[in-house]
């Protein structure tokens, strides 16, 4: 269907209900005072204001389209018919009157048009129910992330092996890592680099990562990866890329002067079916209270 501009509809209803009027005057004799029905008169006259006022409100409420033009003239023939079975209280016709076809014929057809864009109307909001879902979803995962180092952050990733768990996909193994001493980095060099080096790590990680591992940062400086069917001794290798790479890291500090090398504890997990999510991330800050008092590499394992 063509799409009238709004212009164009407001500009038809306001020539079609002033045609209207000036016909139905034109084509019968006005009545007397005594001859008015007011009863009637009020009975038609809403029926007709509450139709314009439903014209109105979506010439002002909808932008043009499809949808808009079925309902403006739909709405507008229903509208014709009411304002002659208004104007038939005023002015009196011949039942032989062609204008007694004006009462009758567009009102079924507006009814008709009406209930075509209804319909119309009904598909549109289910697209756009459907493009602000996915925009809603997207504002969701944006919520997900962390903003320093733009890694999914620890609740998204709780979350995430939940449902994995739920889904009985349990295989996977976690690697932890977290960085020695990140307090005395901060004080020495402040925060502002602190951040910094923290999305060095972060893509250090990332580039060390395959492409459907899932990276997060845990908490403050710890990140965990999540990394789907893999066998424990090609994740404890990938994780000894990671800790190598972040061991050759040469972070410049804000005065550009190149910071002591940072080491990583790590800790490597691998899913059972009998863990829960709780009892994987308990396990891994076990497993990283233990690295304090004991450096043991057979520790990182689990
Ligand atoms: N720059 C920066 N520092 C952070 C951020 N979040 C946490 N930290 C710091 O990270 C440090 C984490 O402290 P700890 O968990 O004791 O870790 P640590 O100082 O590395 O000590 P160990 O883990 O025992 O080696 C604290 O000094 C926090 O202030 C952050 O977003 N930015």
């Amino acid at each position: 269907m063509f799409s009238f501009s709004r212009y164009f509809l407001k500009s038809l209803v306001i020539v079609v209900i002033s045609i209207s009027i000036l016909v139905a005057i034109e084509a019968g004799t006005l009545k007397t005072m005594s001859e008015i029905k007011w009863l009637d008169v009020l009975g038609e006259g809403g029926i007709f204001l509450m139709t314009l006022s439903w014209l109105v409100a979506i010439l002002v409420s909808r932008p043009a389209g499809t949808v808009t033009n079925y309902l403006v003239l739909g709405l507008l023939a229903f509208l014709t018919s009411s304002l002659f079975d208004l104007c038939d209280e005023f002015v009196r016709v011949s039942s032989s009157n062609f204008l007694s076809w004006f009462e009758s014929l567009p009102a079924p057809v507006g009814l008709l048009l009406l209930s075509y864009g209804l319909y119309h109307w009904h598909r549109e909001q289910m697209s756009i129910n459907e493009v602000l879902r996915k925009r809603e979803y997207g504002v969701r995962e944006y919520s997900a992330i962390d903003p320093i180092t733009g890694l999914y952050r620890g609740v998204y990733m709780h979350d995430f092996i939940k449902h994995q768990l739920e889904q009985r996909q349990c295989d996977f193994c976690l690697a932890a890592l977290d960085l020695n001493d990140f307090g005395t980095f901060n004080q020495h060099n402040g925060y502002i680099d602190g951040d910094r080096f923290l999305r060095n790590i972060a893509e250090l990680i990332l580039m060390n990562s395959r492409l459907n591992d899932l990276v997060c940062r845990y908490a403050g400086d710890r990140f965990i990866i999540y990394l789907p069917s893999i066998s424990i001794e090609d994740a404890e290798a990938q994780l000894q890329q990671i800790e190598a790479a972040i061991a050759n890291l040469s972070f410049k500090s804000q005065q550009q002067q190149t910071v002591k090398q940072q080491t990583v504890s790590c800790v490597l997990v691998q899913c059972s079916d009998s863990d829960t999510v709780e009892s994987l991330f308990f396990n891994i800050t076990e497993r990283f209270e233990r690295l304090k008092t004991a450096s043991q590499r057979e520790l990182r394992i689990a």
